[in-house]
């Protein structure tokens, strides 16, 4: 990733430049893209000879901004396909948390480095992480080159919540601003069910103490409701609430489950849902209702979850998943088009990341976090509208090359920063391990 000596940027020519208009509609045309430091310095058709930058043939490429993952559990890519075709809460307290209390320090940094790795070969570029251990996480950010907003996640059922909040704040007051301005942060409370009222608070004064946004769950399964109901006597959304969570800007990971009192709420929220469409059908949680939220005005990103429940990291997988399972929903081809997905993946997740005007798009000024995609292949012929093609034929499998940062981290489907063969074997023999100490 390191600089070449005397060279003071890259120029991308003849790309096939993929911009947003003012309609909320992509479209594409030939350009050059010149990249100076970490951003886009210009965009155009450079005739005249440009020295001191890397030089990049664009040719057969789409130039696109790189994906935006709102929501992942990076360590638990070490945890794909250990526990599947099971409903959530089976699968949150009898498989994941257990085997969770097991993992080391080196197994959550193999897990989330294996999950970057993953991430950057199939187009992502930024991500938003709640899990324990953000000390890992952050060293794999690092590492990898790819940016992120790293969040501790907090779960408590009882008062015993201080020094978790204390490990909350240590990570901001650590990270934020880390690896180049490649990490920002937030506090992540876990989910209405996983926290209790003076928890909750804890971390909203907290989240406007340090002025970052909150992270959450929210409104995942229908057990969420049963338990929320149970205990307090009312919905996930007004429990939220009540404990003051929509005062902060927040991400909304799910919202699968909401009535129209919850949609009253959430139309006037800072901030908005991830959309996690292959971790919600996995599961069996149900499907949100992604067009009403996107009506409403409210700002709806795309996710991934962990590798854990939804087993791939690819967010191309995700762009048809989310505009299919709509289509399904309102048996109406005509909604959640491949523009509406594109923008959920691009530019909604930079606004819910705060990275808004900054990353999400390809313009002048704007950081320079893109991917090349290799368009000159059998499933990608022929081209009459790239968004359509981007979102219902291509996959992570056809990014050839990533910027992130102004920074080339992959070229011709290489990772620049990170040693696959090694990760692939030391991400083995960890789950080697993580299972023996389970038994
Ligand atoms: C306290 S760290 C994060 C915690 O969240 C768990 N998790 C991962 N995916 C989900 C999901 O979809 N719903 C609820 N909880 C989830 C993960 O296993 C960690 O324990
Ligand atoms: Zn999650």
């Amino acid at each position: 990733m390191a600089g070449r000596k005397g060279v003071i940027g890259m120029l991308l020519k003849n790309v096939r430049l993929l911009t947003r208009n003012g309609d909320g509609k992509w479209s594409t045309a030939t350009s050059d893209v010149l990249i100076e430091g970490d951003k886009i310095k210009e965009i155009g058709t450079f005739d005249h000879e440009i020295t001191g930058h890397e030089v990049v043939d664009g040719k057969g490429m789409l130039a696109a901004p790189g994906l935006i993952n709102g929501h992942q559990h990076t360590p638990m890519s070490l945890l794909r396909c250990y526990s599947d075709d099971v409903p959530l809460m089976t699968w949150l307290n009898e498989k994941m948390l257990p085997i969770e209390m097991k993992m080391d320090e080196n197994d959550r940094y193999i897990g989330a480095l294996l999950s970057m790795a993953e991430m950057i070969k199939s187009g992502t570029t930024a991500y938003a992480d709640m899990y324990i251990g953000m000390d890992q996480v952050a060293d794999a950010v690092t590492h990898s080159g790819i940016r992120a907003s790293l969040a501790r996640g907090l779960i408590a059922m009882d008062s015993n919540f201080e020094g978790r909040l204390q490990e909350a704040a240590d990570v901001v007051d650590r990270y934020h601003g880390a690896a180049d301005g490649r990490i920002t942060t937030m506090i992540a409370p876990h989910s209405p069910y996983m926290c209790p009222p003076d928890l909750l608070k804890g971390a909203v004064s907290l989240a406007s103490e340090k002025g970052v946004p909150l992270h959450i769950h929210l409104a995942e399964t229908k057990d969420e409701e049963r338990m929320i109901q149970e205990r307090y006597g009312m919905r996930p959304v007004q429990y939220l609430q009540e404990n003051g969570v929509f005062e902060q800007p927040v991400l909304l990971a799910h919202g699968v489950h909401f009535n129209e009192d919850d949609f009253n709420v959430l139309k006037n929220i800072k901030g908005g849902i991830v959309h996690n469409p292959v971790s919600n059908a996995k599961l069996g949680c149900g499907i949100s209702d992604v067009k009403k939220l996107m009506e409403l005005g409210i700002t709806v990103g795309l996710g991934t979850d962990g590798a854990g429940s939804a087993s791939t990291l690819d967010l191309f997988m995700e762009m048809k998943a989310a505009s299919w399972m709509q289509k399904l929903k309102y048996e109406d081809a005509g909604v959640l088009s491949a523009h509406e997905v594109l923008s959920m993946a691009t530019v909604n997740g930079a606004e819910l990341l705060g990275l808004g005007g900054v990353a999400g798009e390809l313009k002048p000024g704007m950081k320079a976090d893109l991917i090349l995609l290799n368009m000159n292949q059998l499933h990608l012929t022929p081209s009459y509208e790239e968004a359509s093609l981007l979102v219902y034929a291509a996959s992570g499998h056809d990014v050839d090359t990533s910027i992130i940062n102004g920074k080339m981290v992959m070229r011709g489907r290489e990772l620049l920063t990170v040693d696959e063969e090694k990760l692939k074997f030391d991400a083995r023999s960890r789950a080697e391990g993580l299972l023996q100490r389970l038994s």
